[in-house]
């Protein structure tokens, strides 16, 4: 039984499903107690001078009868309380990933892949089972049990005493370790999402691994893991081996004890009046009460699996969504495109300074700029910060004359077509990945998409063209490739800006030419950002915004540079240098 509060709520949602489910679980178990009572008296009728076999195929139509019912029984609790267990795991799970998508990068930057996928599975299956086996071990704990004892103690006071003390020391000894057995629970949680972590991270990171040749290092790594978790697991399993020998035990005794005494009842029954028929009734509620004594165990450690993992699960809910709009929102349409960024200052969450400082410069909608900048320079950051990823002061940046700030992060980003550094596909088909931004989106449009970032001769030559499945189901593509499919995702959106973040720099020159005077021909009127380190690609953007060290070092055409800017003028020569070291002529893409 789960309380807390992301959990509580589902008990009255399916309430209908719990309570007919508890309602005929409690049936079933009064009626499968009626059994050994006919065989009880069946027995006696055979001890008897006249057998009354009338009596005895009255009594088999009955456990006929009662075997029906039980069945019918045992699967409408099952489809009730399990079918709720299942529906509970699978909102739950929807749930859990809706708010991953709310939680932010600084969220992500902390916690492991591995990690939270352990939340999805392990955790989750923990809480289903509290919901479905844990609520019927808890009634049948309770209610079988309580009904076998009734009977027993109907049957003979004295004996069901005798039977009941070991089971009740037994009951009381399970309360008591279930504290430790959580804890134990809870440490073998942490150590398989340490051990799943690591083997998601290193088969992600395989060819680095194989490169560097780490395989031998990075095994012994995984095993000492693994270890840990091994020695984890067998810390929880010795501890319910040791519970449920202590369980058997205590039952072995009592039945000893049944049967010897019993036997003694029975011998002397003409004073004690336990009739064997009586004495095989009363065994079989004893050996019936087995079940709600083992399930009731087994209730305390589901309950204490489920308790570890609902802590785990509502601290992940509990993860406040930082990213959200303002209370003071400003519902705004159509955005054009102008972006103003004012005397912008940022520090990330967990950075100990500002990456980037008293930025200022603006953007007219439908220009062509490039921002350019040496490596760390914060252009990914300002990206970042148009994007709305990250929270800033106010007054910062401006759409459209709008504060970002108070801008709905929907129209934000509905309105920024990106193209991130990293180029991420979805392992689907191409036409899936190219038509993201759309529930359904024409294969002309895909197509079109496909040959203004220069790659549809490319997924024409694959076997299955735009159908071609990527990465880890499918065609493993190049880095050039990789970063052309993700521009023509980003143009089929067809936004009001479009921000490249270094999305040219795995294509030779010929390629990036040809993608940037495509750009300008069908991103005419609407705001293109190209974040670049190579001058050839901002070289013929209207504005170039030269960034250093998180500072605007200059802003100006490429002409306006050549004269003004020292930095700038220092990176054209550098390029030059670097154009000769390949081989190709000093002015090449200049
Ligand atoms: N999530 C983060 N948390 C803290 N610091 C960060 C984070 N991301 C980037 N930084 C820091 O911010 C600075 C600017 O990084 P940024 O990625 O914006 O540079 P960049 O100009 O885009 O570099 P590159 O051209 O190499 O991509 C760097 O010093 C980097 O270490």
């Amino acid at each position: 039984m789960l309380f807390g509060k992301h959990f509580r709520k589902y008990y009255l949602k399916y309430a209908l499903f719990f309570l007919v489910g508890v309602f005929v679980l409690i049936a079933v178990d009064w009626l499968q107690l009626e059994i050994p009572q006919i065989i009880g008296r069946i027995i006696d009728t055979l001890y008897q001078d006249q057998v009354d076999e009338q009596m005895i195929l009255d009594g088999i139509r009955r456990i006929a009868t009662l075997a029906v019912m039980i069945a019918f029984g045992r699967f409408l609790w099952r489809y009730t309380i399990f079918g709720a267990s299942r529906r509970i795991e699978y909102q739950l799970q929807n749930v859990m990933f809706r708010h991953g998508t709310k939680l932010s990068q600084s969220f992500y930057a902390n916690e492991k892949v591995g990690g939270l996928m352990s939340y999805f599975i392990n955790d989750l299956q923990a809480i289903r089972m509290a919901f479905g086996p844990g609520l019927l071990m808890l009634v049948d704990g309770f209610f079988l049990g309580g009904f076998a004892i009734y009977r027993m103690a109907n049957l003979n006071g004295k004996l069901t005493i005798i039977a009941a003390i070991p089971m009740l020391l037994l009951t009381v000894v399970m309360v008591f370790i279930r504290k430790s057995m959580s804890a134990k629970f809870k440490l073998r949680q942490k150590s398989f999402e340490e051990l799943s972590d690591y083997t998601q991270e290193n088969f992600s990171g395989i060819t680095v691994i194989k490169a560097f040749v780490r395989e031998a290092k990075e095994y012994l790594l995984f095993k000492q893991r693994n270890d840990n978790l091994y020695n984890k697991q067998m810390g929880f399993v010795k501890y319910m081996v040791f519970v449920n020998i202590m369980i058997s035990l205590a039952l072995n005794v009592v039945i000893l004890t049944i049967i010897v005494y019993g036997s003694l009842l029975v011998i002397y029954r003409e004073s004690t009046g336990l009739t064997p028929g009586q004495l095989t009734e009363y065994i079989s509620y004893f050996f019936t009460l087995i079940w709600p004594t083992m399930a009731l165990s087994r209730f305390i450690q589901i309950q204490s699996q489920a308790k570890a993992s609902a802590e785990r699960i509502e601290s992940f809910l509990d993860h406040e969504v930082e990213i959200k709009d303002s209370d003071d929102v400003e519902h705004v349409e159509n955005l054009k495109g102008n972006i103003e960024v004012r005397n912008l200052t940022f520090q990330y969450p967990d950075g100990d300074q500002p990456v980037l400082k008293d930025v200022s410069f603006q953007i007219e909608a439908g220009q062509m700029v490039g921002i350019l900048g040496r490596t760390g320079s914060g252009k990914s950051s300002l990206v970042d910060l148009f994007l709305r990823i990250y929270n800033l002061d106010k007054n910062q940046i401006f759409i459209d004359g709008h504060d970002i700030m108070k801008l709905p992060i929907h129209t934000v980003r509905e309105t920024i077509g990106y193209v991130p550094q990293d180029n991420f596909l979805f392992s689907e088909s191409i036409t899936s990945n190219i038509g993201f931004a759309y529930q359904e989106i024409s294969g002309e449009k895909i197509e079109e998409a496909a040959r203004l970032s220069d790659v549809y001769d490319n997924i024409m030559e694959f076997k299955e063209k735009f159908q071609t499945v990527l990465g880890e189901r499918g065609v493993t593509v190049s880095g050039g490739q990789k970063q052309r499919i993700s521009i023509a995702r980003a143009l089929a959106k067809n936004p009001e800006v479009l921000v490249l973040d270094d999305s040219v720099s795995a294509v030779d020159t010929k390629t990036e030419d040809a993608i940037i005077s495509n750009l300008h021909r069908v991103r005419k009127g609407r705001t293109t950002i190209f974040i670049a380190h190579r001058i050839s690609t901002v070289k013929k953007m209207d504005k170039i915004i030269l960034l250093d060290d998180g500072r605007v070092a200059a802003v100006g055409s490429h002409k306006e540079l050549l004269k003004t800017c020292k930095l700038y003028q220092d990176m054209v020569k550098r390029q030059q240098l670097e154009n000769l070291v390949q081989g190709g002529s000093s002015n090449e893409g200049l």
